[in-house]
């Protein structure tokens, strides 16, 4: 009798955090995160107050913070837990981030700061071809490639952030805050480039921001204070 062969079954959450302790030295206060749990696609907007520990928390999730207690799975794997040269792998593999700078490298041309990423998660000859259509779909002409990424504007740099956080086709994009230096038209355009592109590749993305307008934007809204509590550090006297 024939059985039929069953596909590996690809895992449907994308993020586990369990127990999830981190301070940033003794003195300071911790944050605790006892469980939170993203399935595939989920688009999220978390918010909360200044300091709250918003990028706190997208640092840890993206392994640039690695908590003191509890664990974080990435698409079921261990992440928080594993050598840093794979939690790296796994990162460059897995999860694209737009910080609130952007952090491209100035000198750099726009294509070599999208070909790094592409290089980190070891792509091959076609990421320059990834490159041109996410600049294409990001409606950045083709000559800007070749320019320095200190020469553009905040605009275009937002826009090539978002083009590295994609090239290695990521199933989780973390964004800190980008629309800060934008007026209200181009944060509208920005905004809806960003979600088509994440609907196109059923990315998963949690979206930080202050700014209320953007919440619209998301069907799903999380308030950072629901998730987290501070526990105060036990002085020693
Ligand atoms: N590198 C660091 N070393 C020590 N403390 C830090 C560090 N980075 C952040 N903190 C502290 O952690 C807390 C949370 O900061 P975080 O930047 O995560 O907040 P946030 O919610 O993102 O704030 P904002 O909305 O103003 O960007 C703050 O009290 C901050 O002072």
């Amino acid at each position: 009798m024939l059985t039929a062969k069953i596909p590996p079954s690809s895992p449907t959450q994308v993020i586990c955090v369990e127990h999830l302790e981190y301070a940033y030295n003794k003195q300071a206060p911790s944050f605790v995160l006892p469980k939170w749990q993203i399935e595939k696609g989920q688009r999220i907007f978390l918010h909360g107050p200044s300091g709250a520990g918003k990028t706190t928390l997208l640092n840890l999730l993206a392994g640039i913070l690695v908590p003191q207690q509890g664990t974080i799975h990435l698409l079921d794997k261990p992440f928080s837990t594993c050598r840093d040269s794979q939690r790296d792998k796994l990162r460059a593999q897995h999860i694209g981030v737009v910080f609130q700078q952007f952090n491209l490298i100035a000198h750099l041309s726009v294509l070599d700061n999208i070909r790094l990423a592409a290089y980190f998660a070891k792509q091959g000859k076609q990421a320059d071809e990834h490159a041109f259509d996410l600049l294409h779909k990001l409606q950045l002409p083709d000559y800007i490639a070749s320019q320095p990424a200190s020469s553009l504007s905040i605009g275009q740099q937002q826009r090539v952030a978002i083009a590295r956080a994609l090239i290695n086709a990521p199933e989780l994009l973390l964004v800190d805050e980008p629309t800060s230096a934008l007026d209200a038209n181009a944060r509208d355009a920005f905004m809806s480039l960003l979600l088509n592109l994440c609907e196109a590749h059923n990315t998963t993305v949690i979206f930080v921001s202050h700014d209320p307008q953007l919440a619209s934007y998301f069907s799903q809204k999380v308030a950072l204070q629901e998730l987290v509590t501070i526990k105060e550090p036990n002085h020693v006297v």
